[in-house]
């Protein structure tokens, strides 16, 4: 059983450190601004890649301190992400993180995390997060590719228009709910079988 609770942060409004700056620290930076474009991140490294100072170019409310970790990096910091090649510094990060109660990811170390970060798919305002409680990122990876290729383009207009029939319904909670139930019940299969359709026209 996977007992990891899942959550959606916004990280605009928090702030966040990462230390490390190599590939592994640039994967990370990735995947926080593939996902959050306005995240605050603070970036601790003594060396950093040219693609990580690159994108702190590129998004204003990252910036890079090129230099070692120090205690004083985690003041007024939400949580922290970790990329180094140091397991010292691992080891006292996570010391620190949990004296100061502050959550901790260090990459690829299961055992140092309070949380892991997630295979995600996206089409416009629909994020899916994948676990697989640390058993196999490879397998997390391949779901994320099936369901990208899976669900169609068209959610994301289906979930404007349901966002304004939601504000259009009048009446009580328990009758609104009941009727985008009743709107949504064939929605999926609806889109998925005009796709396989599309797709079956397509192959032949
Ligand atoms: C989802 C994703 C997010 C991200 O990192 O952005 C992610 N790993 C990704 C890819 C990936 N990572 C690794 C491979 C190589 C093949 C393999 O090992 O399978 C691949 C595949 C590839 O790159 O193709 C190596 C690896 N990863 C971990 C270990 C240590 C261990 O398992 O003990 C080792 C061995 C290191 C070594 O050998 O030294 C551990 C973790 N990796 C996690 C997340 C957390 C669990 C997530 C879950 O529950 O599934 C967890 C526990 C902690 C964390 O890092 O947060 C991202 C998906 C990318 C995508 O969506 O495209
Ligand atoms: N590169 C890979 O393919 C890979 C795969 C799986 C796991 N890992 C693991 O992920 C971790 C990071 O990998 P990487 O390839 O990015 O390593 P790297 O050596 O290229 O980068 C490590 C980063 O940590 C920084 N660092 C180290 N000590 C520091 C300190 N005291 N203060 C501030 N910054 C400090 C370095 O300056 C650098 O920016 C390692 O533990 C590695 O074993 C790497």
């Amino acid at each position: 059983m996977n007992t990891l609770f899942p959550i959606y942060v916004k990280l605009d409004k928090i702030q966040v450190l990462l230390v490390g700056a190599g590939p592994i620290g640039l994967e990370k930076l990735q995947a926080i601004l593939k996902n959050s474009p306005e995240a605050n991140v603070h970036i601790v490294a003594e060396k950093v890649c040219l693609e990580v100072e690159i994108l702190v170019n590129k998004h204003n409310r990252t910036h890079l301190s090129k230099r070692s970790f120090k205690e004083s990096d985690l003041d007024k910091v939400d949580l922290v992400l970790v990329a180094s090649n140091n397991r010292w510094l691992n080891a006292h990060i996570q010391y620190l993180c949990r004296t100061k109660h502050i959550l901790l990811n260090v990459a690829d170390k299961p055992s140092l995390c309070d949380f892991y970060l997630g295979s995600v798919v996206q089409k416009g305002n629909l994020k899916i997060g994948i676990s697989t409680n640390g058993k196999s990122p490879t397998i997390a990876k391949r779901l994320k590719e099936f369901l990208d290729q899976l669900i169609p383009e068209e959610i994301d207009e289906t979930l404007a228009l349901m966002g304004q029939l939601r504000d259009s319904i009048q009446g009580d909670f328990h009758e609104k709910v009941k009727r985008l139930n009743e709107h949504t019940k064939n929605i999926l299969e609806n889109q998925l079988s005009a796709r396989a359709k599309s797709d079956s026209l397509y192959d032949s």
